[in-house]
């Protein structure tokens, strides 16, 4: 009888057989301690995986800060994949044209669309602003179209121009408009629609014109600045610096304060289960909640908010001065009249005004009714004075105008505050970003009680911000009492409330409700790239899971081939001392089992 043994089909220098006896003890020991040190490899390596995956957030919250960087970047016109959006704000004050730019969808139907400001070649935002408001073309709407034209041709200049067809164009009016009346509006938007087109190829319909309700103008305010704070990226939970929750899963939104030259907005979130109020109340809570999904998929509510938002028609900075001097010539014509006096009737016996800056002189006119006033410069004596304009009623939960305010915990919220908010803190007493309410008194009452001479002397100086003209000079007095006035006799904000940032720029990005109107009306488009991306997106899961899959299968076939690579060479080391410990009868032994078969006698 004969052993065959078998030796597999492979190149000479592989020939072995699978060792019929068990390996020795310490082959035992090695085949072990090999087998446990590659699944240990193989368990790091996954370990590893699953590290580098789970360090994401915090590789989030630098991809974020990389992103805050690259966005100061001037924008590549050259990127054909970019899409541009258009965004005029027409404000009492003035109008401005804001460019924004995103790239297509990262196909993340969580992610809204990564919009930002275009900046031009050197770096600069691409943003123009002219004056008077757009209110100014009420008598004469035919020329609106010539108004804006200065902001569009701008705007053409910077947007690539084979992009100009697919760049949508909004233009939105604000309390300047709103307090025209409706025929005037509807004049002015007319004309804009109709002659635009004529000379931009903007994509632009009747539908983008339009005066936004002062509701509107609040809820954009506020998305513009959750966007860009990243308080919408709930995926990123374990961020380290992330705020309160405030429900699991989502992180805590700040709230707004936005005082325009005519109308003032407040916008925060309120939690799902308001309180319970008299039914009068509650029905003034829901026309003052705003619930609006700014997910591209209705199914998806992460992007679902519920903010309390109002709006105060001649409220704004320029309106409430307006409304103050009404107020005072009123007041001083009935105290004439009743005492036989002639305060303000000219210039030598003026109205002292507490508002304005001790020295300056001016004159009111309502009607043919003319008052001389002198300022004063008595900031605390302005506030008293502005009191009645606040309009609150007695109730404990309304604010100004007696309208129903949702309650604020103020020991867990944030706040920005845009526009009179900034430039009355920025602009002249140079204070802006943390408010602190007392600091911010008493730089107001010390600006209040400096004489115009000495003031106008500073402003020659340029000791004040480029954005403070002489109109900024003479109503700051005024308007930071205003200002003041609103947000704690108003809106019940602690005098010491510590959360509130006056801003314009938030990382560098200047934060206007514009951006959050361009979201919203944008909140669609994903959809879109979303389809597109779904095709797309089908091959490349299946390549990146195919590689994911590869990727492991491929270190443990490297690991099977060292495992195997090790065995043999013990196994050949094992061959080898045997050999030289009894080499002769084990070699004959095999070839006496082989050589049989071909008759040949062998050994002694
Ligand atoms: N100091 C200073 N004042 C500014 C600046 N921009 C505008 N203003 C003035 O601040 C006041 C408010 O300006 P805006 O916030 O633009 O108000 P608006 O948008 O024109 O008015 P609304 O339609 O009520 O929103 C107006 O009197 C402007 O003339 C600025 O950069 N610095
Ligand atoms: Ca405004």
């Amino acid at each position: 009888h004969f052993r065959i043994s078998f030796s597999y089909l492979c190149p000479a220098s592989w020939y072995f057989t699978v060792p019929t006896v068990s390996p020795f003890p310490r082959q035992r020991v090695a085949f072990l301690g090999l087998f446990f040190i590659s699944c240990l490899l193989l368990l790091m390596l996954i370990m590893d995986f699953r590290h580098w995956g789970a360090s994401l957030p915090r590789d989030r919250q630098y991809e974020r800060y990389l992103a805050r960087v690259g966005e100061l970047e001037a924008t590549d016109t050259e990127d054909l994949t970019l899409n541009y959006g258009l965004v005029v704000d027409c404000g009492s004050s003035g109008s401005r044209i804001f460019v924004y730019f995103w790239p297509r969808h990262n196909g993340n139907p969580h992610d809204l669309l990564d919009i930002k400001q275009m900046r031009d070649r050197n770096s600069q935002p691409v943003v123009k602003k002219i004056k008077p408001g757009i209110s100014a073309m009420a008598d004469t709407p035919e020329h609106a179209s010539d108004y804006l034209r200065p902001l569009l041709s701008f705007a053409a200049a910077h947007v690539p121009v084979k992009k100009h067809k697919e760049t949508p164009l909004y233009i939105l009016c604000t309390a300047g408009m709103r307090l025209l009346p409706e025929r005037k509006q509807l004049a002015i938007l007319a004309d804009l629609v109709r002659d635009i087109p004529l000379e931009f190829d903007f994509l632009f319909s009747q539908s983008q014109a339009e005066v936004i309700s002062g509701k509107q103008e609040g809820v954009y305010a506020w998305i513009g600045i959750n966007f860009v704070l990243g308080r919408f990226d709930h995926e990123d939970e374990s961020d380290a610096e992330a705020p309160q929750e405030l429900a699991a899963g989502r992180r805590r939104t700040v709230g707004i304060l936005d005082m325009g030259g005519a109308s003032l907005q407040i916008a925060y979130e309120v939690p799902t289960s308001t309180s319970v109020l008299p039914p009068k109340q509650e029905e003034e809570a829901k026309i003052l909640l705003a619930e609006f999904n700014l997910g591209c998929d209705v199914q998806h509510t992460e992007h679902v908010y519920r903010v309390y938002v109002t709006t105060f028609l001649g409220f704004g900075g320029n309106f409430a001065r307006q409304r103050y001097e009404d107020l005072v010539l009123n007041e001083t014509l009935t105290k004439n009249r009743l005492l036989g006096q002639k305060t303000g009737l000219s210039p030598d016996n003026p109205l002292l005004d507490p508002c304005l800056p001790v020295g300056l002189t001016d004159v009111v006119e309502r009607n043919s009714q003319v008052l001389h006033i002198r300022g004063r410069g008595d900031w605390a004596s302005c506030g008293a004075m502005l009191s009645p304009l606040l309009a609150r009623s007695n109730t404990s939960q309304a604010s100004l105008n007696g309208i129903y305010q949702s309650p604020i915990d103020f020991n867990n919220s944030e706040f920005y505050g845009f526009s009179e908010f900034f430039y009355c803190t920025e602009d002249v007493l140079r204070i802006g970003g943390h408010y602190h309410g007392p600091t911010f008194a008493k730089a107001a009452q010390d600006y209040c009680g400096m004489a115009w001479s000495v003031l106008t002397q500073r402003f020659k100086n340029g000791l004040f911000s480029s954005h403070a003209d002489e109109h900024r000079l003479k109503y700051q007095c005024f308007k930071s009492a205003w200002m003041y006035q609103v947000l704690h006799e108003g809106f019940h904000f602690p005098y010491d409330y510590p959360h509130l940032q006056t801003a314009q720029l938030v990382y560098d990005r200047e934060v206007q409700w514009t951006l959050g109107a361009i979201l919203y009306k944008t909140r669609f488009l994903p959809l879109r790239d979303l389809r597109q991306e779904g095709v797309r997106q089908a091959h490349g899961s299946w390549f990146r899971l195919s590689f994911v899959y590869n990727h492991y299968l491929f270190f443990a076939c490297i690991l099977v081939v060292l495992l195997a690579i090790i065995l043999y060479l013990l196994r050949l080391r094992r061959i080898h001392h045997r050999q030289t410990r009894t080499s002769a009868p084990l070699d004959l032994l095999w070839i006496e089992e082989v050589v049989p078969m071909i008759g040949v006698q062998v050994g002694p």
